[in-house]
């Protein structure tokens, strides 16, 4: 039939069995060592075609036909395919539009630099109440809940125009569901390959859980809707998710996309999507920060001669190559989502001269393409240098590909970016990072790749 080769599996699990639950990625890449940069396998019933080559991602998902979402029961079942992550066809198309120009509109992209200084005003704000209350604690400590409220808050901002203080309770309600579902989806895991298993006790629990959540999420997301009605002024252009959506509701030709369902579902994947990820990344960020110290003391030079007392802006990103590299070797080091995130081809293609069936999923293995040996000397050492180029100018790779690639790579990269540089300078500029006993690098796999909870501490340079 002429598929990629690839490893037999057991009948109807397929190779699930096989694959480390701690660290399916790594299965997954060793065997990509031994099948090469395109290979098939079946989990449970879904079939799977595993790349880890970028060339080979970047052709595959510049392809209309591969901007379909893996047939998972999570994504197709429990999101139902609304928002902007689980859509397909019309709806994703129309929505992703749609987030592009809000986020162009609120500056958060590269190509808006007039917008961009509400923005960093907002992030900047953040990132100056966070340094300080860090500053206040004495003990070592893990950072998790005052980054969370600084980055939260930064989404929230966008998304929902409002801000919760840090006791709120119904901000400690969102942010604790928020967290507990990411874990459940994990444990559902298997249910994406299995849906009759949300018949059995254990995962119909979770199920419920899951579509609990949600529905206690949108009922929050109703509210916050309601009262930004009131704020909506017809003459100015929209602050906020909720305004821009309200918005288009009035003067879209496609209304049937706008409907309160999608609502509810969009302000969830963006507050979602920019809130996890972000967060992870700036973790372990800091973690990297305390496991090398000599690293850390060129970076933090290089912010004081740049920058001296004053907090960063957005033209300050080019002039600290070292500080952007730093966050770039981050992100290789430990991808945030090591399996990368699926697409399924919507049609049979032909992809390195192979036959991809229509409905296959198409894992874009990150982590094998940032540890390959023969990309990145030493791929297990944290080398911020290797992003720069001879001009010592920060360079990037095409291998480099935390954001992926193609129609349906993340449209929140310069968001995220502009986020994880000024909270590093900032941080840099006020402390000196340190280890507090041994830095745990290996972190937990769910969704995303996470760190374990630990404290480092936090050293005031003034
Ligand atoms: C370090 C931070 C981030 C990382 C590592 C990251 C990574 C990713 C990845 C790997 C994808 C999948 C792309 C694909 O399917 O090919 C994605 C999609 C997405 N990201 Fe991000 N992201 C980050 C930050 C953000 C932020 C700040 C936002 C908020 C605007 C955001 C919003 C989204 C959305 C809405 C999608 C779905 C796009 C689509 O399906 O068309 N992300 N992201």
């Amino acid at each position: 039939k002429n598929l990629p080769p690839g490893p037999w599996g057991l009948p109807v699990l397929g190779y699930l069995p096989f694959l480390d639950p701690k660290a399916p990625h790594e299965t997954l890449t060793t065997l990509s060592r031994k099948y090469g940069k395109i290979y098939g396998l079946h989990l449970g019933s879904v079939y799977t075609i595993v790349l880890s080559d970028a060339t080979a991602i970047s052709s595959a998902f510049s392809m209309d036909k591969l901007t379909g979402r893996a047939p998972l029961y999570l994504t197709h079942g429990i999101m139902g395919g609304y928002g902007l992550i689980c859509a397909e066809g019309s709806m994703w198309r129309i929505h992703r539009k749609f987030a592009a120009k809000f986020l162009r509109l609120f500056g958060a992209t590269k190509s808006a630099r007039a917008a961009t200084d509400s923005l960093t005003e907002v992030i900047i704000r953040e990132v100056h109440d966070c340094v300080n209350v860090i500053g206040d604690e004495c003990e070592p400590i893990d950072p998790l809940a005052h980054l969370q409220h600084a980055i939260g808050s930064v989404m929230c901002q966008l998304v929902f125009g409002k801000t919760w203080s840090r006791d709120d309770p119904t901000w400690l309600w969102l942010q604790h569901t928020q967290e507990e579902g990411t874990k459940a989806i994990g444990v559902a895991g298997p249910l994406n390959f299995f849906p009759f298993l949300r018949y059995i006790p254990r995962f119909s629990k979770v199920v419920r859980f899951l579509l609990d959540g949600k529905h206690k999420t949108h009922q929050l997301y109703r509210e916050l809707i309601e009262q930004e009605r009131k704020n909506v002024q017809a003459d100015e252009s929209p602050q906020n998710v909720i305004q821009a959506f309200l918005r288009e509701i009035n003067t879209t030709s496609d209304k049937e996309y706008f409907t309160f369902q999608q609502f509810y579902h969009l302000l969830a994947d963006i507050f979602g999507a920019g809130l996890d990820t972000t967060l992870t990344t700036l973790r372990w960020q800091l973690l990297y920060m305390a496991a090398c110290p000599k690293i850390q003391g060129e970076i933090r030079e290089e912010v004081d001669r740049v920058l001296q007392d004053r907090p960063p802006t957005i033209e300050d990103i080019p002039l600290l190559p070292l500080t952007r590299a730093s966050i770039a070797e981050t992100q290789r080091i430990r991808s945030v989502v090591p399996v990368g995130i699926p697409h399924a081809t919507l049609d049979e293609v032909n992809l390195l001269g192979y036959r991809i069936p229509k409905g296959t999923m198409v894992v874009p293995l990150q982590w094998a393409v940032h540890m390959d040996p023969t990309i990145w000397e030493k791929p297990d050492e944290f080398n911020p240098r290797r992003f720069l180029n001879e001009e010592q100018r920060f360079a990037k790779p095409k291998q480099f590909m935390p954001f992926q690639t193609g129609k349906r790579m993340c449209i929140g990269e310069d968001l995220a970016i502009m986020i994880l540089f000024f909270f590093t300078a900032s941080i840099l500029q006020r402390f000196e990072i340190c280890a507090s006993g041994d830095v745990d690098l290996v972190g937990e796999i769910g969704i995303t790749l996470t760190p374990r909870k630990q404290a480092i501490r936090f050293v005031s340079r003034r």
